[in-house]
């Protein structure tokens, strides 16, 4: 348990780089072989067949549909838009996605597609996936997005600042970000803040990383680009959720959970669910606190769902493609 962290003391960790270094090496270390035992124990749950209905509809209600790839184009994004507004044509009662994740030069596509329907439009910046690109650039793709519509930008951690322990420059960096996410109004988009687990090494690294992305003022701390393996693994979402209670427990502030990448079927779907409801509690089960990024488990889900409730699957060709 750590002590209570107010503003002013959030200041002062942040101040100098030994003040926040000793704040990040100061915070407990994980136990490597504990940790993938209790997220593996954990993901081994079963829950009733009530409670997997609920926990499917659930877990589509929590997707940010993504699509990221060199060769999207506008038809492509206004098709997933289309399948987020409408998961299952044939079925009117399977909800909507929370959000739908493209580049920034396509967010005016997508805010167009989705206007009316409450389904956010999330975009990735700061020169994704990499993030090797000058301060300005990474500000300049920020306000791109948000200027185009994005109710949310998810940004990445200049890795190599973090793995050499220049982490107030990650910091200052995340404050900028932010900064730049302020619209004209006065309003701002969603932080969410992309560690790259899978290139930080240690999960005492991710614990840090978590919590130097909560105290620069991250919305959301999500686990991974898409584009490096592993990406969001049980036990680096487990210790993500475990670092969102504590800081909350500490500065009465609650931040979201988004992992992403490689989840594909309902099971790691569901498995997710139990391990928000085990670590971090009932407060975050729900699209506004965990989000699922994902590009292909949508279907996974749908057939399951209709499995539930029909006792047969529809086969991989009555949906259209993720
Ligand atoms: O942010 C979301 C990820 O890019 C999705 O990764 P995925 O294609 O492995 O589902």
């Amino acid at each position: 348990m750590l002590d209570a962290l107010d503003e002013a003391r959030i200041r002062e960790i942040a101040a100098s780089p030994a003040s926040l270094r000793q704040f990040l090496h100061g915070l407990p270390g994980v136990d490597q072989v504990g940790a993938e035992a209790r997220a593996a124990t954990l993901g081994t749950r079963s829950i009733k067949t009530t409670a997997k209905a609920e926990a499917i509809d659930l877990a589509i209600r929590m997707i940010d549909l993504t699509t990221l790839e060199g060769q999207d184009t506008p038809g492509k994004v206004r098709a997933l838009c289309a399948k987020a507004r409408r998961p299952d044509p044939s079925d009117a009662s399977v909800p909507q996605v929370a959000a739908i994740c493209v580049y920034p030069d396509l967010v005016t596509v997508a805010r167009d597609a989705l206007a009316g329907s409450g389904i956010h439009v999330a975009s990735v910046a700061t020169g994704f996936p990499s993030g090797r690109t000058s301060l300005a650039v990474k500000l300049a793709d920020t306000r791109d997005a948000v200027d185009a519509g994005a109710d949310e930008v998810d940004m990445v951690i200049d890795r190599g600042a973090f793995l050499t322990g220049r982490y107030t420059d990650v910091l200052a960096e995340i404050v900028a970000v932010r900064e730049a996410c302020v619209r004209s109004d006065g309003t701002r988009a969603h932080l969410k803040v992309i560690l790259e687990t899978g290139e930080l090494a240690t999960y005492d690294n991710v614990r840090r990383a978590s919590w130097l992305a909560m105290l620069a003022g991250a919305d959301f701390i999500k686990t991974s680009t898409g584009k490096v393996s592993p990406a969001a693994t049980p036990p680096v979402t487990m210790i993500m959720l475990e670092a969102v209670r504590d800081f909350r427990d500490a500065t009465g502030r609650q931040v979201g959970v988004k992992p992403a990448g490689g989840i594909r079927t309902t099971k790691d779907a569901i498995k997710n669910i139990v391990l928000v409801n085990e670590v971090a509690g009932e407060d975050w089960l729900s699209p506004e606190w965990f989000r699922l990024g994902a590009s292909s488990l949508l279907n996974d889900l749908l057939m399951q769902r209709q499995k539930l409730r029909t006792g047969r699957y529809a086969g991989a060709d009555y949906f259209t493609l993720d």
